[in-house]
């Protein structure tokens, strides 16, 4: 089969992120006349990592597109847990922010726990808070971390059932892999989850009729590491000078695959647009 007869496997988050947004932008419109409430969101940025210089550049394009008003705290990597945790204190207490968002990694020296703690559950747009961790796993899903969120929507709207089917997660993050397995068991998917520790990684993947790759390992999975048919997300973001790269080698998998997620436009430009959904969540449950 030449390359080109491969593209229908191709899931294009960016295709997908935009017609969240577009759902999002409506919302916005119709809280603003009907409700008079604009949402807003506040990100912390701590340091000056490129990558989440980037990915919070990212996030305020997104707002700008769907209207939603964004703040910006940038804070110098030498900020203290203290002085973190009193900007989340003060944008707790503000009524026009509905959303906050801190941006990870943070520097080594601060407790990023305490400080995801910090943050009102109500304005927890990233899902972080043990709170909603806890309400996501006993099947009560509200604020859940966006990347999951994301590929929990694109298999929606794939129409790619998850009842009763093999999910391997690759990745045991609190972000990623976590609640990935905790919202796939919610719909009744056999769930394993393996991570840089597991014993013959490639007999499990093997089973997997879903994928979800988040091991931030560039081209963890080969061809020979999966079965026809397999539907997959890569959320890795391998970075190297020629270019980003994801954990799945894309170019010999997407043969086997039926469905697969590119690197980059694939669950990177998704992440951004459920959190906009989030955002305006937690805007309408102000009122
Ligand atoms: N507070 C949070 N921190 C982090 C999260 C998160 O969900 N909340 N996830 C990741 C980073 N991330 C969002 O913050 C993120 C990563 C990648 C992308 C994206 O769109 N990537 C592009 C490629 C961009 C590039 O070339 O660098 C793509 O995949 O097409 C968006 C958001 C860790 N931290």
């Amino acid at each position: 089969m030449s390359d080109e007869s491969y593209e229908s496997r191709i899931i294009d988050g960016k295709v997908l992120a935009q017609q969240v947004e577009e759902e999002v932008r409506s919302g916005v419109e119709d809280l603003e006349s009907n409700r008079g409430v604009s949402p807003g969101l506040a990100t912390i940025l701590v340091g000056d990592d490129p990558a989440s210089k980037i990915y919070v550049r990212l996030k305020h394009r997104a707002c700008e597109r769907v209207g939603i008003r964004a703040e910006d705290h940038f804070l110098p990597a030498e900020t203290t847990q203290e002085e973190l945790l009193a900007l989340i204190d003060s944008l707790n207490k503000n009524k026009d922010v509905h959303a906050i968002l801190l941006q990870l990694p943070l520097p080594k020296h601060l407790f990023p726990q305490e400080a995801m703690e910090a943050i009102s559950p109500s304005k927890d747009a990233d899902g972080f808070h043990p709170y909603n961790m806890g309400k996501l796993m006993i099947g009560d899903e509200g604020l859940v971390p966006c990347t999951p969120h994301g590929i929990i929507r694109a298999l929606e709207e794939y129409n790619v059932p998850v009842k009763g089917k093999n999910v391997v997660i690759v990745g045991h993050s609190n972000v990623v892999g976590k609640p990935m397995a905790a919202m796939l068991l919610n719909r009744n998917a056999t769930v394993s989850v393996c991570h840089i520790f597991t014993d013959d990684l490639k007999k499990y993947s093997l089973g997997a009729d879903i994928l979800v790759v988040a091991a931030g390992v560039k081209h963890l999975i080969k061809a020979d590491m999966v079965k026809e048919g397999v539907v997959i997300f890569d959320v890795g973001i391998n970075k190297e000078e020629d270019g980003v790269y994801g954990d799945v080698d894309f170019k010999n998998v997407i043969k086997k695959a039926s469905l697969i997620t590119p690197v980059p436009g694939g669950v990177g430009p998704l992440t951004v647009a459920m959190l906009m959904k989030h955002v305006l969540m937690c805007a309408e449950k102000s009122l």
